[in-house]
């Protein structure tokens, strides 16, 4: 281990209490809206295909006329207590919210830019009616804030002359204000998500990033800052030259998710996957048949994921201009509602429980109670699970938690084997599908991965 100055300050998961908040909440909403979501991925009469709220990016939009889009910003339908009754009945207990996203657009009235509400027809402070309308619900808010900034101009993507030292040095600047004033204009906010730090001009800046931490946990003292803002003394991102995390929790996991064969070392740390409903949709997009669309079983089955390997998931919803949600989320918050009203005491405070993973579903541990849940999400055609336990522990009894009363039926199986019996047929026999392969190795090419 070398001696780093601007590396991981701490190991282990931090204990105080606004840690294991953070750690208890596990499932929350993000919240990406901007100027972006008034083309809704449309320029020039082009759908693109591309995440909406990279539009400017994919069609080559020069920042003065990106700009102009201020002018349009009029979300008059949007209503923050609507937004919070929404998420609290969907049973999120925390939400991060953009501030500002790479097309550098402040969703508050900023001291430091007139590329805020401030300056646009409609001049409400988003930040502070979300603020105020999520935290009287209970709903603990977070602020994401993306360095990368494409209207500022002293942002640069390297420092390779004095005058980018020179501008960097204001830009550095700029966001340290921004910064300070988000945090003093909105006290409750429990942490920062920060994004588009993937940049040479961060890497450099490593100990500014440090800074950055110190200064937020200073104005607020147990403040939390996710990794992606981090970067050491040698550029290295998220995790230290000496492989230690930065941050206090993980946030690389962004439409993707830890392997239960390869990653379980996610489970020493705490971390936090970020997830989209349509394949790469975090703001608005007007035509979501460009992509797959998650159905609500696949959003519970990445909520689960998370939760049994000891994470907490962030569900994406992008607003519309006018500031309503399309009908795909409000149906999809309805439905996740619905299933936590039932099962919500598997998800909060749940963790890691550690027994081999069985290809039915996942195990879930509560942090407080120790109560074990098995959650199902592929039904075997045998119309039984198998749970093998550790030496030495056993299973008494197996109750459904939408019927308590109810109990399931255990057979031993073999040592430290046995079997559940589910209720219901959902299969009678094997279920066998003939597949048609295309392409040389058959793969039909991935996503774009997200920079993290
Ligand atoms: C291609 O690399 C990236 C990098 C950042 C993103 C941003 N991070 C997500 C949380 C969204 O804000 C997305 O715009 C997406 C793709």
């Amino acid at each position: 281990n070398e001696s780093l100055k601007y590396g991981s300050q701490y190991e282990g998961k931090r204990q105080d209490e606004a840690m294991q908040k953070f750690r208890e909440n596990r499932l929350g909403q993000f919240i990406h809206w901007g100027l972006y979501a008034i083309p809704g991925g449309k320029w020039d009469g082009k759908i693109y295909p591309g995440a909406a709220e990279w539009l400017q990016s994919w069609a080559d939009v020069p920042p003065e006329e990106w700009s102009k889009l201020i002018n349009q910003w009029n979300p008059d339908e949007f209503d923050a207590q609507e937004w919070a009754h929404m998420a609290k009945e969907a049973g999120f207990k925390y939400m991060t919210v953009t501030t500002k996203h790479h097309e550098g657009f402040c969703l508050w009235p900023s001291e430091y830019t007139d590329f805020d509400v401030a300056s646009a027809p409609n001049k409400t402070d988003i930040m502070g009616e979300l603020i105020d309308a999520y935290t009287k619900v209970g709903i603990d808010v977070y602020f994401y804030y993306s360095i990368l900034d494409w209207h500022h101009p002293d942002w640069r993507y390297d420092i390779k002359s004095e005058e980018d030292e020179q501008a960097f040095e204001r830009y550095k600047t700029y966001v340290d204000n921004q910064l300070t004033e988000l945090v003093e204009r909105y006290p409750e906010v429990k942490g920062f998500w920060f994004d588009g730090t993937w940049d040479k001009s961060v890497k450099k800046n490593g100990k500014w990033t440090l800074e950055i931490q110190q200064m937020l946990k200073s104005l607020k003292p147990g403040m939390i800052v996710n990794s992606r803002l981090r970067a050491d003394d040698h550029g290295s991102r998220h995790f230290d030259s000496n492989d230690k995390l930065m941050g206090d929790y993980e946030s690389g996991y962004e439409r993707r998710l830890p392997s239960f064969r390869e990653d379980t070392i996610v489970t020493t740390r705490d971390w936090e996957a970020v997830m989209t409903v349509p394949e790469n949709q975090w703001g608005y997009h007007q035509d979501w048949s460009v992509s797959h669309v998650k159905s609500t079983n696949e959003v519970l089955e990445w909520i689960t994921h998370s939760v049994a390997m000891g994470g907490n998931m962030l569900v994406n919803i992008g607003p519309k201009p006018d500031g309503t949600i399309r009908q795909q989320e409000k149906t999809l918050m309805k439905e996740i509602e619905q299933w936590m009203d039932i099962n919500g005491e598997a998800i909060y405070a749940g963790d890691y429980l550690g027994w081999e993973k069985q290809d039915w579903g996942y195990y879930i541990a509560d942090q407080k109670t120790n109560e074990v849940y098995a959650l199902v999400f592929n039904v075997p055609v045998t119309q039984k699970i198998t749970v093998a336990t550790p030496e030495g522990i056993s299973i008494e009894e197996a109750h459904p938690l939408k019927d308590e009363s109810e109990s399931l039926k255990i057979s031993e199986k073999g040592p430290n084997e046995v079997f559940i019996h589910l209720p219901q047929p959902m299969f009678e026999a094997p279920y066998v599908i003939k597949l048609k392969v295309s392409g040389k190795d058959g793969s039909k090419g991935t996503y774009r991965k997200a920079k993290t």
